[in-house]
């Protein structure tokens, strides 16, 4: 033990609330969700116990069991046995149990005191339990598995106090190490059976509720129409609840970039704040309250315990294009962002399926889409009724996010045609309990993403529209010309030069130029469009502004780019990271230009047909 210090890790099943009672001892804030799969690396974090001892606490991926091969699981081993690189073994192994449900949570704590290390078990969600009227009798459990035992309620104030008080103690003596075959992994299942008829007292009927829902959730067709119900309002929220909002805060800030401006010297100083900074990273700001109505909605049927649900009941759609129903909460994770998506892959055994996941989950719609798809939708479609209910809006925005989704299975099924292997993968997924989301929760997740969001407006986006407004600003016109200034400046060779490539798409060469910011982070296409245009001599907002430079087919074309092509480098550095090959990187950059370009190529060629 290393001056003082115990290292403490904390294993189990999934979703039996090892983060949450990471979270709660050491005041971190790593996520937490109803759904198996969640924690996919070690994170580490401390804290100071009633003694003074300084204690360390590793939150490990969940495991079902040790004979597994997932990613994600091997880490947890790994680091249980000591062949983590750079890692000891830690001093004491802290085994989380959820007590609703330990016919298949000890089994896996058998598995752990066969290491031969000390142990601890917590059995969790004693809440849950006791409403359920689960009775479990500790001190015969403790003794029959000859190892302290302690109830915690991981996500309430003080729900581990039990926990700490008893690690802050003496590090419990270990059971002698066991030999690990295939015969004694047999007896754990005799083992379990005989702790739970000695132990646990279950009444007669549990999650009556559970069970009434689910009827009603997985049912083939209502099940379906219930899912597409959820979506369908999920989207049309985004739009009545965050555009009021965001055009306040639109508003807002032109108001204060006017106001700052005329304490400035006219010039490309001026031009910067009130262009660059107050109009580009303005415009950006201003569609935050979509982002985050949006991942209430997410972050509360993540709570729900809804979510796995979804994924049981697109499994067969998703099989027959060659996912799994694995591949769906990787795939839900990329509609925050594409790479703890294709991170979250770790948690998928079968390499093919994998690969799959990996190369369609940028087609799902991130939220760094978002405010462009939210600024050419309010540009150029009128917020009509439809059906007298519906926001015409919110159902372009709906088709867009189907259109992504669309595009993932087409890719699938391809994919799965060219590897002419036929197996299917049966999705094993335990289906949580449905529970209440808590407001607390729910909001910090909110705070996180607005955190992630303004560290990107204040970084990478900030740095980018300085550079767009740079560009488009120097070299200055030359004596006696008589165009727009940006047409003389850097910005308007390099956006002339690309526009070659895209004039067949409908694009002209100030969207062509906003392409390339967005290729480092797509919410600065905004923000490039917003300068080049202000820059070009207009002022206002940029909706109109917009409006009056770009037809229709065209916009409309952009919005099908948006939504295919192969964007951001920071996905693609992660697919390198991921998969280790150079060569799925090309095949994913690839496949998206040609997609996306054949796709808008389409829509505005039809659409200029039509208009
Ligand atoms: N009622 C109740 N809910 C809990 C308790 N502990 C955790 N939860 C909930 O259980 C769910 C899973 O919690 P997590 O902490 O994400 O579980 P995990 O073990 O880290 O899961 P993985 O990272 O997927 O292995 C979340 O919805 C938590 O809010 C508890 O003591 N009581
Ligand atoms: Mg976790």
């Amino acid at each position: 033990m290393s001056a003082g210090t115990l290292r403490i890790a904390l294993v189990g099943n999934p979703n039996c609330g090892k983060t949450a009672l990471f979270n709660q001892l050491t005041g971190g804030r790593q996520k937490v969700a109803n759904y198996a799969g969640v924690t996919i690396e070690r994170k580490e974090g401390r804290f100071v116990a009633p003694s003074g001892r300084m204690l360390q606490i590793l939150d490990l991926p969940g495991a079902y069991s040790f004979d597994t091969v997932s990613p994600d699981e091997k880490i947890t081993r790994d680091v249980l046995e000591g062949n983590y690189p750079g890692e000891a073994p830690p001093d004491l192994i802290v085994c989380v149990a959820d007590a609703t449900n330990l016919r298949l949570h000890l089994r896996f704590l058998l598995e752990v005191k066969r290491l031969g290390r000390p142990v601890v078990l917590a059995l969790n969600m004693m809440d849950a339990a006791r409403r359920r009227g689960i009775v479990i009798d500790v001190p015969e459990l403790q003794r029959r598995l000859g190892l302290p035992v302690v109830e915690t309620i991981a996500v309430k104030r003080n729900g581990a106090k039990g926990l700490v008080e008893r690690v802050d103690g003496e590090v419990p003596i270990a059971a002698p190490k066991q030999p690990d075959d295939a015969a004694s992994r047999a007896d754990l299942h005799a083992e379990v059976r005989a702790l739970l008829a000695a132990t646990v007292t279950m009444p007669r009927a549990t999650a009556k509720l559970d069970d009434t829902l689910d009827r009603w959730a997985l049912h083939p067709v209502f099940g379906l129409a219930i899912l597409a119900l959820v979506m369908f309002l999920v989207f049309q929220a985004v739009y009545a609840a965050g555009k009021p909002m965001s055009d306040l805060i639109g508003d807002g800030f032109g108001w204060l970039g006017g106001h700052l401006a005329v304490w400035l010297p006219a010039g490309p100083l001026q031009g910067l704040v009130t262009d660059g900074i107050f109009g580009g990273l303005g415009t950006v700001l201003g569609f935050l309250p979509e982002i985050l109505v949006l991942f209430f909605f997410i972050l509360t049927l993540e709570e729900s315990g809804y979510l796995p649900r979804a994924a049981f009941l697109l499994d067969r759609m998703m099989l027959s294009v060659g996912l799994t129903g694995r591949s769906f909460i990787p795939l839900l994770s990329s509609f925050a962002c594409a790479i703890p998506g294709i991170m979250g892959t770790r948690s998928i055994t079968d390499q093919r399926d994998r690969l799959t996941t990996i190369l369609v989950a940028p087609l799902m719609t991130c939220s760094a889409r978002l405010p462009v798809y939210a600024l050419l939708i309010a540009a150029f479609i009128p917020s009509h009724r439809v059906l007298g209910m519906f926001n015409l809006q919110g159902l372009v925005l709906f088709v867009l996010y189907v259109a992504g989704i669309a595009g993932a299975m087409l890719v699938g099924w391809v994919m799965k045609r060219i590897h002419r292997d036929k197996s299917e993968h049966a999705l094993l997924m335990e289906l949580p309990s449905y529970r209440m989301p808590k407001v607390r929760d729910v909001g910090i997740g909110l705070y996180e993403r607005s955190m992630i969001f303004m560290k990107r407006l204040t970084g990478v986006i900030l740095a980018l529209t300085i550079l767009m407004w740079a560009l488009s600003s120097f070299p200055a016109p030359p004596a006696g010309a008589t165009g727009p200034a940006i047409d003389y400046s850097f910005a308007g060779y390099i956006g002339r030069g690309f526009a070659h490539i895209f004039a067949p798409i409908g694009f002209n060469w100030e969207m062509s130029l906003a392409l390339i910011p967005a290729f480092a982070a797509r919410e600065t296409a905004v923000a490039a469009l917003a300068t080049v245009y202000a820059v070009g001599g207009d002022s206002g907002a940029l909706g109109p502004a917009l409006a009056a430079h770009i037809p229709l087919a065209s916009a409309l074309s952009l919005l099908v780019w948006f939504a295919y092509a192969p964007q951001c480098m920071s996905t693609l550095a992660v697919i390198k990271r991921e998969t280790d090959s150079w060569r799925n990187v090309a095949i994913s950059f690839g496949y998206m230009f040609v997609m996306a370009y054949v796709a808008s190529l389409l829509t505005f060629q039809i659409a200029s047909a039509l208009t």
